[in-house]
């Protein structure tokens, strides 16, 4: 489990004040996958990076698994950093030595003697699906064959806690999945807690429970990403929601429209999602329905849709058909425009 409690870093920059992180207050439970999203400079790498220590908080308490990170000394701090692995948007790789040394480079470091390094660096190659490549050099690898290999170097010390900055901002859309596939999988498999820095909502509801929207320091809203996605309150939350989930409708659809009246969002969530609710407002013909457009995603384990629909009829059968509606567990929203 980690705990932010109160946290505030203050960099200086050019004899200025920098306040990166203001009273940010977080605990990621152990087995979650946490993401924090946000924009660019809101201080997300800065919050990420106090759990490994590689910067230090100007005030507040970091706490892992139950000790103060402030408390350590140099002998547990040691301890501490081999709980915890970490991979980098640019992979941070030796150029100079092959994916067999630089996975290997944690377990030099501490010492390890030879046959025991190599039996972990083959175990660990295999589980990464890099045994072929033992002998190559980075820059004979693709993107994700270096992030494989990042990963492999981060979980070598077999850590509780993986923290991922921007892991897959640098890869194309195919490979990032086949990323997130294997985060998701060390998070299951080996139960290790996963702390994740993005700014791609897609990241989020592919692999997180839960997120933490971070602006300016501070976070604005958190929760678990079917919560978030399902009624987001801030507009930067609504931003990058709409990003995976459109909670407008698209302009081309509305300039087909000879009428603009009568437009409804719907939103479907969980069981709501798979049955055929519109169908049988159809049916009952109450209302003549017009689906505008519609889409679908699996955020954590459970389907959440939305469409626009039009419905054109009397203004007692529009709201009979609202009630239908929300009878059957959907959210209608009048406008969506
Ligand atoms: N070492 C540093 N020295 C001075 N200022 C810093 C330092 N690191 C970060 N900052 C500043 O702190 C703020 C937060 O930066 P941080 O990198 O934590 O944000 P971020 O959300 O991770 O953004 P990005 O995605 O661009 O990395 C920014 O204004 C940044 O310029």
């Amino acid at each position: 489990m980690i705990i932010f409690e109160n946290i505030k870093k203050t960099y200086i920059k050019n004899k200025q004040q920098v306040h990166a992180l203001n009273d940010i207050n977080l605990t990621v439970d152990t087995g979650d996958i946490y993401g924090l999203i946000g924009w660019s400079g809101a201080g997300k790498s800065s919050l990420i990076r106090l759990v490994n220590q590689l910067e230090k908080p100007t005030s507040g308490i970091v706490k892992v698994d139950g000790v103060d990170l402030n408390k350590l000394d140099v002998k547990a701090q040691r301890a501490h950093k081999k709980k915890i692995g970490m991979i980098f948007q640019h992979f941070n790789l030796l150029e100079s030595k092959t994916v067999a040394q630089n996975i290997a480079i944690p377990l030099v470091l501490q010492g390890l003697n030879k046959e025991e390094i190599e039996h972990r660096v083959e175990a660990m190659l295999s589980y990464v699906d890099l045994s072929g490549k033992k002998a190559s050099y980075p820059s004979q690898l693709s993107g994700g064959q270096k992030q494989r290999v990042g990963i492999a170097r981060a979980l070598i010390t077999e850590p509780s806690i993986l923290l991922c900055d921007e892991a897959t901002s640098a890869l194309d859309p195919q490979t990032t999945l086949s990323i997130l596939k294997l985060l998701k999988q060390i998070n299951s498999e080996r139960n290790i807690t996963i702390l994740l820095v993005t700014h791609e909502m897609e990241v989020i509801s592919s692999i997180c429970n839960k997120v933490a929207v971070m602006e300016k320091g501070q976070v604005i809203e958190q929760g678990s990403v079917l919560d978030i996605f399902s009624a987001p309150q801030q507009e930067t939350t609504k931003k990058f929601v709409s990003t995976v989930i459109n909670a407008e409708i698209p302009e081309a659809v509305l300039d087909s429209l000879t009428e603009q009246g009568n437009i409804f969002r719907l939103e479907f969530l969980g069981d709501s999602a798979r049955e055929p609710v519109v169908n049988e407002l159809i049916l009952k013909q109450l209302v003549e329905i017009n689906i505008l457009f519609a889409n679908m995603r699996e955020i954590g384990g459970v389907v959440l849709g939305s469409m626009f629909i039009q419905m054109n009829g009397t203004e007692t059968d529009v709201d009979k058909a609202v009630a239908f509606l929300q009878e059957k567990g959907v959210k209608v929203e009048r406008g969506g425009v």
